[in-house]
C-alpha cells in the first residue's frame, strides 16, 4: 500500500459522482435510460426557460441538425457536454421528486463523508452532471439528504474534467491552495488533469465497477480505503 509520504494532509476532497460515489450502473441503467424516456415531452416546453437554453446551445454547438437528433446522438456516445447535462438534470427533478428515483450511493460513502466534515475538511463535487443533478442525487439518497455535507458542486461550466485548466479554475474560485486538494475519481484521465493543476489525487477502483486501477496514483478501493492511504479519518 501506498503512504501519504511526503505530501501534506488534505484540506479539502473534491469528489467525482459515477464510479467513485454511486455505481456507474445506477447512472447508465437507471438515470440515463430514465432522461431518454422522458426528453421528447421534455424539448416540448418551449416556454420553460431551461429547455430554450438548451436548444440555443445545441444548435451553437451542432448548426443544422435538429436539436432532437442532435441530443441522441450524444446520449448514444455518453457525450459530456453542458446541453445534454442540463437537460437530463431537469427530466430526473421530476423522478426524483415523485420517488420514482432514489440515488443509491455505495455503503462507505455517507459514514466516511460525515467522519471527513466532522474533522473539519471541506468537501465538494466536481462532476459532468449539471450541478442540479448533482444536487439531485445527494438530495434523494436512501440515506435522505446529504447535500449539507458539501460546500460546493462544480460542473462542465468549470470545463472539461479531462483538462487540467479545470480544476485550476475551480480551486482558483474556491480559494483553494492547490495542494491542500484531493481529488477521488474513478477516471485516470481526470486524476492525471487533476495533478496537472497541483492538486493530490487517488483513483477510486470499485471492484462492484469493474475499474481497471492505473499503474501511476495512489488506488482505493472505497473512500474509506481512501482516507486511510492520506491519514483521514475512516468513519463508522
Ligand atoms: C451527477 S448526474 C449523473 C452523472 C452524469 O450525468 C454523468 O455524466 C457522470 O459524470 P461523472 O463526471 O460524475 O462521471
Ligand atoms: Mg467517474
Amino acid at each position: 500500500m501506498i503512504q501519504n509520504t511526503g505530501l501534506t494532509t488534505p484540506r479539502v476532497v473534491l469528489l467525482d459522482i459515477e464510479g467513485t460515489t454511486l455505481p456507474v450502473a445506477f447512472v447508465h441503467k437507471v438515470l440515463f435510460p430514465y432522461a431518454r424516456k422522458h426528453l421528447p415531452a421534455l424539448l416540448a416546453q418551449h416556454d420553460n426557460p431551461v429547455v430554450a437554453q438548451v436548444l440555443a446551445q445545441t444548435a451553437e454547438l451542432a448548426p443544422g441538425v435538429p436539436a432532437a437528433e442532435q441530443l441522441e446522438r450524444w446520449m448514444d456516445t455518453d457525450a459530456k457536454v453542458a446541453p445534454l447535462k442540463s437537460l437530463q438534470g431537469l427530466c430526473w427533478e421530476q423522478g426524483y421528486r415523485e420517488g420514482e428515483l432514489v440515488a443509491d450511493l455505495y455503503p462507505d460513502v455517507v459514514p466516511t463523508l460525515k467522519a471527513w466534515k466532522a474533522a473539519g475538511l471541506t468537501l465538494a463535487v466536481y462532476s459532468s452532471g449539471s450541478q442540479a443533478a448533482q444536487k439531485l442525487i445527494y438530495g434523494y439518497t436512501e440515506q435522505g439528504d446529504v447535500t449539507p455535507l458539501f460546500s460546493a458542486f462544480f460542473d462542465l461550466e468549470m470545463g472539461g474534467k479531462r483538462e487540467s485548466a479545470s480544476y485550476s479554475a475551480i480551486v482558483r474560485k474556491a480559494g483553494w491552495v492547490p495542494a491542500d486538494v484531493l481529488f477521488l475519481s474513478d477516471v485516470v484521465a481526470e486524476l492525471e488533469a487533476a495533478e496537472q493543476a497541483g492538486l493530490q489525487v487517488c483513483q477510486i477502483a470499485r471492484p462492484e465497477d469493474k475499474t481497471v486501477p492505473g499503474v501511476r496514483h495512489r488506488v482505493a478501493a472505497s473512500l474509506q480505503q481512501a482516507a486511510s492511504l492520506f491519514g483521514l479519518p475512516q468513519g463508522a
